[in-house]
């Protein structure tokens, strides 16, 4: 059943909390959106200015709209989340946020959709937690490690990596150009809007350049262990991808023992967004049989 609702707001639904992780006391922000009985929690990837709210804005309401709670976890070092220097792994540190949140929250399972980062977070969750997982989706992530065709880093990523050091909306829009398939569908208010996320935050930006200078690898190879993850998972992923290539979706459904994989043609880094109607349709289908 789809029930109809006004469309929500970051504002309306923003919500800050402390948490203890890693033995440290830090502020997180979260989006918690509707009300049901099952929740999605939405993991956003790592590009410069990413939020929960900038990742899934176009499938937040559909989510709650077919009766789910939805909660947008801002890691740390992005968003109203508080500052952080990573040296280890990303993937464990959201992982390990995450926990924390559910457990503030006393929600003891959830089903997680992780995109590119998010994605190697909800894996990363799944191996340290299996009982709290009910369903995975993940989009253009899930591990880190080698493509077997593409040079790594990709150019995607340099051009990432380019933006956290130059935060200029030229270089934004050098990155978003080979960010999706069809940069035309990208407007000037987009932009503007990332650019604000960006600049709000230069801490964010300085910490994650250091976090890179400290520790290359932010999201390790998870693929040895992707065997042990039962939950039955989604993995989606475009076909023109350019950050993270669509060779490491054959490696999460080889690895994973209940994974399937769709593959979105013309579509890059952002399925959740490029082709959000029928992400929206697929994804409810998925978690609802
Ligand atoms: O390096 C990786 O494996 C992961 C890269 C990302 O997480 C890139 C994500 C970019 C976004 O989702 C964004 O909104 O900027």
């Amino acid at each position: 059943m789809t029930i109809q609702t006004a469309p929500l707001t970051e504002a309306a639904t923003s919500h800050l909390i402390r948490l203890e992780v890693n033995e440290l006391d830090v502020q997180v922000h979260y989006n918690d959106c509707g009300a049901g009985a099952e929740t999605v929690v939405m993991l956003h990837g790592s590009g410069p200015g990413a939020t929960g709210w900038a990742n899934f804005h176009r499938n937040v309401d559909a989510f709650v709209g077919a009766g789910y709670r939805v909660l947008l976890l801002d890691c740390l070092g992005w968003g109203k989340s508080d500052p952080i220097v990573c040296t280890g792994s990303r993937s464990d540190l959201n992982a390990q946020t995450l926990k924390a949140l559910l457990d503030a929250l006393q929600l003891d399972k959830v089903h997680i959709v992780g995109n590119s980062m998010g994605g190697h977070s909800a894996v990363a969750f799944a191996l340290s937690n299996p009982a709290r997982v009910g369903k995975l989706i993940l989009m253009g992530g899930g591990t880190g490690g080698p493509s077997q065709f593409v040079p790594m880093p990709t150019e995607g990523i340099k051009l990432l990596q380019g933006l956290y050091r130059e935060p200029t909306i030229e270089n934004l829009k050098k990155m978003m150009n080979v960010f999706v398939f069809d940069p035309g569908s990208m407007t000037e208010a987009l932009f503007q809007a990332r650019l604000d996320n960006m600049l709000a935050r230069k801490d964010h930006l300085e910490n994650f350049v250091k976090s890179l200078a400290a520790n290359p690898r932010q999201f390790p190879d998870q693929g040895s262990r992707l065997g042990e993850i039962t939950a039955p998972t989604l993995v989606i992923w475009g076909r023109d991808d350019r950050f993270v290539p669509m060779d490491v979706g054959l490696r999460l459904i080889w690895g994973m023992p209940n994974a399937e994989l769709h593959i979105f043609n013309r579509c890059g880094h952002w399925a959740q967004w490029e082709h959000a109607d029928k992400f929206n349709r697929m994804t409810l289908d998925f978690l609802a049989h």
